[in-house]
């Protein structure tokens, strides 16, 4: 007869951060109440989506965030080389996402969001600063991937009708809706002793302020953006979520965008990528037996 191994397997590198990654999807997904976004108490302006499929999306995509961080480890260096081969892992990535949901777009932004930071942790685990890793996945969406089919996707429709910066250019600049806004609300809302969820609702809004989000464009134009911005604005001013005034202000925003059809889907994919970074930034879960 044989003892049970109670031993904790010891995980590699490459598979503590794509649990990092699924888990600050499935975090994002879970934190309520979101305007219009898909959380515990629904579907905000989706007909298609929920949240048992938004963390079945989240699960599906484990196995390309972990081979990513392996051919970054493989290559070792930033280049065309490990450029094309994130594409293509991002690609299966995003058919094993469409497979999971039966077609439906849950977290397109998110791996490539996600996947670019991963890519850039593994590349150096001892430097996982928020502004070293997003530098490192800034040059990395620099290059160009001459394998990426160019649809006339919604984000490309919106560049081409309001001129606006889509995904691909936030991850170029080095996610400054991240590392200028999300972050540095996260800590502030943290150190004030709003709580641990009002601070990451804090810092999806502080997001939401400024992102020329397409999803919003797409499907609701500049009125949409424009209600997301000064209303996300509205509830930081009048105290936050953690405050009264502030979740009245949350309420109305909601309403307001669900009214519009207009959902966040870009800012939620970037608050994904902050509390990816957040976790990454001590160092301290990327160290071996942190799980
Ligand atoms: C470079 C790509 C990111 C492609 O980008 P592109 O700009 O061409 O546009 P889209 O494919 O339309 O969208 C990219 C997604 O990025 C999120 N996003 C939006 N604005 C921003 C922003 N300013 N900064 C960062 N991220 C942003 C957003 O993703 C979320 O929303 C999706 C849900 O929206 P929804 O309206 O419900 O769904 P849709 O399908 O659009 O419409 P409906 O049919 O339902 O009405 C959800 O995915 C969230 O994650 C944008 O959607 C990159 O994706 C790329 O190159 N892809 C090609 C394949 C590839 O090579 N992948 C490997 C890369 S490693
Ligand atoms: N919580 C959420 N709701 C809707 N779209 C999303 N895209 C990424 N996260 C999302």
């Amino acid at each position: 007869m044989h003892a049970l191994n109670l031993q904790p397997k010891t995980l590699s590198l490459a598979e503590r951060l794509a649990d990092l990654a699924v888990d600050a999807l499935i975090d994002e997904a879970d934190l309520s109440p979101k305007p219009a976004l898909v959380d515990r108490r629904g579907n905000g302006a989706h007909t298609d989506l929920h949240l048992g499929l938004m963390h079945a999306s989240a699960l599906s995509l484990w196995p390309a965030f972990r081979a990513m961080a392996d051919a970054a480890i493989a290559f070792g260096e930033i280049g065309l080389p490990l450029r094309e081969a994130v594409g293509r892992i991002g690609r299966e990535g995003e058919q094993a996402m469409l497979d999971t949901t039966g077609g439906v777009n849950t977290h397109r932004g998110a791996i490539w969001a996600l996947g670019l930071l991963v890519t850039a942790a593994a590349l150096d685990p001892e430097s996982t600063a928020a502004s070293s890793v997003s530098i490192r996945a800034a040059r990395l969406a620099l290059l160009d991937d001459r394998y990426a089919p160019r649809p006339l996707s919604h984000g490309a429709q919106v560049a081409q009708r309001y001129g606006a910066r889509g995904a691909r250019e936030e991850a170029q600049l080095g996610f400054p809706a991240v590392t200028q806004r999300a972050l540095p609300q996260l800590l502030h809302s943290r150190a004030a002793g709003h709580g641990e969820q009002n601070a990451r609702l804090d810092a999806l809004l502080a997001i939401m302020t400024n992102l020329a989000d397409t999803c919003v464009l797409y499907r609701a134009g500049e009125q949409g953006l424009y209600t997301m911005q000064r209303g996300a604005q509205a509830v930081l001013d009048a105290g936050g979520s953690s405050s009264l005034a502030g979740r009245r202000r949350l309420h109305e925003l909601d309403q307001q965008l669900i009214a519009l059809n207009a959902s966040p889907g870009g800012a939620a994919d970037l608050l994904a990528a902050c509390l990816f970074i957040d976790r990454i930034e001590s160092g301290d879960s990327l160290k071996q037996g942190a799980f």
